[in-house]
């Protein structure tokens, strides 16, 4: 890391979930002063407490929907981690109302009383599920999306800079395809395919915190990051779990198409395109900071476009059985899974 936590204090939003602990490993490695763990969960807190033992930690109980829980806990605060949100899509589908409550209105109190707080850096945490969204999970980080660019336009960089990133399915997040089929290999249940054909992006957590962390190096006001993920399809998902666990006839049965769900996922949208730069290993959006002047908007459009299209989980790279494989083999869970399933060898 070329930059330096000394002697600062930051917040982790959302601190106790998968983002919030595999950032913190990084962040515990610094000379930072204070990482200060935001969230609603007391059980989840106590025991993230107990495991990491670090008075470098401090735990704050609160919810992103009510700002008075978040002013005090900002005073004080050099940079924030936004990562705080419901993203499950099928519980969201269903109530859609919370979502927008925890993601589009929690995300403007954090950023206000950031704002408010003089934070010097806030970066929050989107999906690929807000470009192009079908979905309600979608929808509402979509909105959350546009709440920090419309933010971010009107503070100056120099007191609070806001920017984004925005990241594709994180392998064996709490309560995904992975660790279900797993469960599922364990329990002798068969594995529920909802279509095989379907493509999602592929990153494990380490991915994320990079993503994470290179906005937070590199973002100017409005800003959002992408990270240029390799995918691969829901059938060579399967098969690749399958071979890490010794049962490559394993049965599958098909399911079909969950609610709210898409045959294949985008990271920048077409029209983003427009204003994205090429860095690399990340895509960088550049906000678009025209004011509102409607003379502008009505006979104005823009004019420098570049020559990048759409990248989504069927035109990025797409992974065979082996690669998936290899990458599964690059989480923790899946290598604990394998060890305690006797797979010793494969790890
Ligand atoms: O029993 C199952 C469950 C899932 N799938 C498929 O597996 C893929 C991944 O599903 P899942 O792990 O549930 O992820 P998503 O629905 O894509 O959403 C995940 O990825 C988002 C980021 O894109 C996160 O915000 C969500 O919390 C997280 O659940 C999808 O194609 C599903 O159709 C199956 O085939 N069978």
């Amino acid at each position: 890391m070329s930059y330096s936590f000394k002697d600062c204090v930051l917040m982790i939003t959302g601190g106790t979930g998968s983002f919030g602990n595999a950032v913190l490993e990084r962040f515990l490695t610094t000379d930072v002063k204070e990482i200060r763990i935001f969230s609603r969960d007391e059980k989840k807190q106590d025991d993230m407490r107990h495991l990491y033992n670090n008075p470098k930690l401090k735990f704050y109980i609160g919810d992103v929907r009510d700002i008075s829980t978040l002013r005090p806990v900002m005073q004080g605060v050099d940079y924030i981690f936004h990562a705080a949100a419901l993203k499950q899509v099928p519980s969201c589908e269903f109530f859609p109302l919370e979502a927008v409550k925890t993601n589009v209105i929690g995300t403007d109190n954090v950023l206000t009383a950031a704002i408010d707080a003089g934070v010097k850096r806030v970066v929050c945490l989107s999906t690929d599920k807000a470009a192009y969204p079908i979905n309600a999970m979608g929808t509402s980080k979509a909105m959350m999306e546009k709440i920090i660019i419309a933010k971010a336009r009107n503070v100056d960089p120099e007191k609070t800079r806001i920017c984004c990133t925005r990241y594709g399915n994180v392998m064996c997040s709490r309560g995904s395809v992975i660790p279900l089929f797993i469960d599922k290999i364990k329990h002798g249940l068969p594995l529920t395919v909802t279509d095989g054909a379907m493509t999602r992006f592929i990153m494990n957590l380490n991915e994320a915190v990079d993503l994470v962390l290179y906005a937070f190096e590199n973002g100017s006001q409005g800003d959002l990051f992408v990270q240029k993920a390799d995918a691969c399809t829901i059938e060579v998902l399967t098969q690749a779990i399958k071979e890490l666990f010794g049962v490559p006839d394993y049965p599958t049965q098909t399911i079909g198409i969950r609610h709210g769900e898409k045959m294949y996922e985008t990271l920048l949208t077409n029209e983003e395109c427009a204003r994205a730069v090429d860095c690399g290993m990340f895509y960088r959006v550049i906000a678009d900071n025209r004011d509102l002047n409607y003379e502008k908007y009505l006979s104005l459009g823009n004019k420098d476009r570049n020559t990048l299209t759409e990248f989504n989980s069927n035109n990025t790279r797409l992974l065979d059985v082996e690669q998936t494989k290899k990458k599964l083999l690059t989480s923790k869970l899946v290598t604990d899974e394998l060890e305690a399933w006797g797979m010793h060898e494969v790890s």
